[in-house]
């Protein structure tokens, strides 16, 4: 049985925090593998400055290409938009049949909404959540706190936000050690965010 860590986000671009994230996930918890989906459209967010889904996927596979137990995933792309997180489970299930262990990542701030997210229940009851530290003012709902499904992992906090990046960016201003080199190039190369 693969233990598979699924690590969803619009990666618009993917940046180390994210990076050193799906790492740590993969070498110091009990998961083998972790997936980033790329999220055409995520529920709560609006699609301004969102580069196409096969440029966030490039960045994704760039960023990871060295690291065997991290792999981008499509898997979105080709479902209903806005893209709830319950339905790519399901999808996901009838795909991996056997074999697989599917569990959440999140970070604590999203974890500080998730009672917003679609059936949020059903995905409690039928997964295990892996949630690392965060910096937010807001407060984790009591019904989430020491829930037996939901394991907190103390990976490293790394407050960089892709909405800094291509803000600053646009600016001009250096943004390069907050991406892995070939993300940099790629994004540089393509003009993307000026
Ligand atoms: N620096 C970071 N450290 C850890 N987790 C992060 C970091 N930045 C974003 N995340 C989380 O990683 C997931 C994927 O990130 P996503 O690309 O959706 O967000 P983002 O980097 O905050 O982007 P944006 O600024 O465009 O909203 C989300 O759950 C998000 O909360
Ligand atoms: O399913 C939902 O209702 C839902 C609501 C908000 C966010 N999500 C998922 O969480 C991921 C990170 O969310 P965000 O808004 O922090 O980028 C996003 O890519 C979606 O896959 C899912």
């Amino acid at each position: 049985m693969k233990k598979v860590g699924l690590y969803f986000g619009t990666f618009n671009p993917i940046h180390v925090g994210h990076l050193i994230i799906a790492n740590h996930m993969a070498e110091f918890s009990d998961l083998d593998e972790v997936w980033l989906i790329i999220t055409p459209q995520s529920p709560f967010k609006k699609k301004k400055s969102l580069l196409d889904n096969h440029h966030r996927y490039q960045m994704v596979f760039e960023a990871t290409a060295d690291y065997p137990k991290l792999k981008p995933s499509k898997i979105e792309f080709d479902l209903p938009q806005p893209n709830y997180t319950v339905n790519t489970l399901v999808y996901l299930e009838d795909e991996y049949k056997t074999g697989y262990q599917f569990s959440l990542i999140m970070g604590e701030d999203n974890l500080k909404s998730f009672h917003k997210w679609k059936n949020y229940e059903v995905i409690l009851e039928n997964y295990h959540l892996y949630v690392y530290p965060r910096i937010s003012d807001k407060e984790i709902d009591h019904q989430f706190k020491d829930h037996p499904k939901i394991h907190k992992v103390a990976a490293p906090i790394i407050e960089i936000s892709s909405t800094f990046i291509r803000k600053q960016h646009a600016l001009g201003m250096n943004i390069k050690p907050m991406l892995p080199d070939s993300v940099w190039k790629y994004m540089d190369e393509m003009n993307f965010y000026r």
